[in-house]
């Protein structure tokens, strides 16, 4: 039996950790009462009597969290906010990527943003495997759902006169930038489009490229099979084939989901591609990545409890 105390477990991410936590009888939850979510002295208190510690927290509040943790007390941390995505001597928790006994062995684990999820799905494997440049001026066009503001989004999203549409990100010094360069290993930032849908969850990242522009002028469909090979046997991320669908939805009312499928399409000539990742915010791109990282931790199925197609 694990202990695990979510810090944060009254926010949209904690939330929906918990949820996916419910019955589970590998989990033991520490839970504060209502009164003491905040209260400095009993988050401490929990933080180190846990086995791990999840944060759902701000940025500041997750690097307060992280420096309440005693090293002493052994616990071990899965961070879902983007204070340590860069950070030295954090793990990036994204398995399919770092490698999944590198994740199972970390003690502080930084959880991949939902963004960022999307865009190095597709980019790093192709980079690492030489089939993109490293050194491209890469731009990612990204639609989200509202709950990937958190509280506060959902809350201005969910009031009478909320926008059909908002577009963001115009000061081009979005948090994820950095997470973005640093585990696709670029040379570059990105430039970065975000914007946000009147639909409760789920997320469509968009990487434009003009292959024919590059020095080795990769094929579409070479980049593809690059990638189906590269997550072959991945339960979570599966790439479609070519043709398989002409348009891509965002349900209104999406239910949750872990998965995350990649497209990849191409122009008759070769010249163009779109690269797409379709994922929920919420899902692979937080809560459902947090408990696939905490199963890897504690030496269990990786997909234990998540929410996932029938195989
Ligand atoms: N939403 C998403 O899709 C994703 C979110 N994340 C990251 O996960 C983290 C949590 O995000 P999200 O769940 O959306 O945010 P929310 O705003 O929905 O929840 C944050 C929770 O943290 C609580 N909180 C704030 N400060 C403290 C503190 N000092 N001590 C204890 N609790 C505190 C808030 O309390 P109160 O309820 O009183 O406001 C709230 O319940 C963020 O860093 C975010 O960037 C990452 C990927 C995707
Ligand atoms: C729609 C929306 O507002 N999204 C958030 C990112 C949500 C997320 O991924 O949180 P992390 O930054 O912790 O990764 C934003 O753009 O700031």
């Amino acid at each position: 039996m694990h202990s695990v105390f979510i810090d944060g477990a009254a926010g949209t991410t904690g939330l929906e950790i918990a949820a996916r936590l419910e019955g589970r009888s590998e989990f033991e939850l520490i839970v504060l009462e209502d009164a003491k979510r905040k209260d400095a002295a009993a988050r401490r208190d929990a933080l180190n009597s846990a086995d791990i510690a999840i944060l759902c927290l701000p940025d500041d509040a997750a690097i307060e969290a992280a420096n309440m943790i005693n090293p002493s007390s052994g616990t071990r941390v899965i961070d879902a906010s983007s204070a340590h995505r860069t950070a030295a001597g954090w793990c990036y928790g994204f398995p399919e990527l770092v490698g999944r006994e590198r994740v199972a062995e970390a003690r502080r684990v930084s959880n991949p943003g939902c963004y960022p999820s999307g865009f190095l799905a597709l980019v790093a494997p192709l980079v690492r495997a030489g089939l993109l440049p490293n050194d491209w001026p890469y731009t990612v066009n990204a639609v989200s759902g509202y709950s990937g503001g958190g509280k506060a989004l959902i809350e201005r999203f969910e009031q009478d006169g909320a926008p059909a549409f908002r577009s963001y990100g115009y000061d081009m010094a979005h948090k994820h930038l950095s997470e973005m360069k640093a585990h696709a290993g670029l040379k570059h930032s990105v430039i970065f489009a975000p914007s946000v849908v009147p639909a409760y969850r789920g997320m469509i990242v968009e990487i434009p490229l003009h292959l024919g522009a590059m020095a080795d002028n990769p094929h579409a469909d070479a980049l593809r099979a690059s990638l189906h090979k590269f997550y072959q046997g991945s339960a979570v991320v599966s790439v479609h084939d070519k043709g398989a669908v002409g348009e891509l939805l965002l349900e209104k009312n999406a239910p949750s989901s872990d998965a995350m499928e990649l497209f990849v399409f191409g122009n008759e000539g070769g010249w163009h591609a779109r690269l797409v990742a379709r994922l929920d915010n919420l899902g692979k791109g937080a809560s459902g990545a947090a408990v696939q990282n905490l199963n890897l931790m504690c030496d269990l199925p990786e997909t234990a409890g998540l929410v996932l197609p029938a195989a």
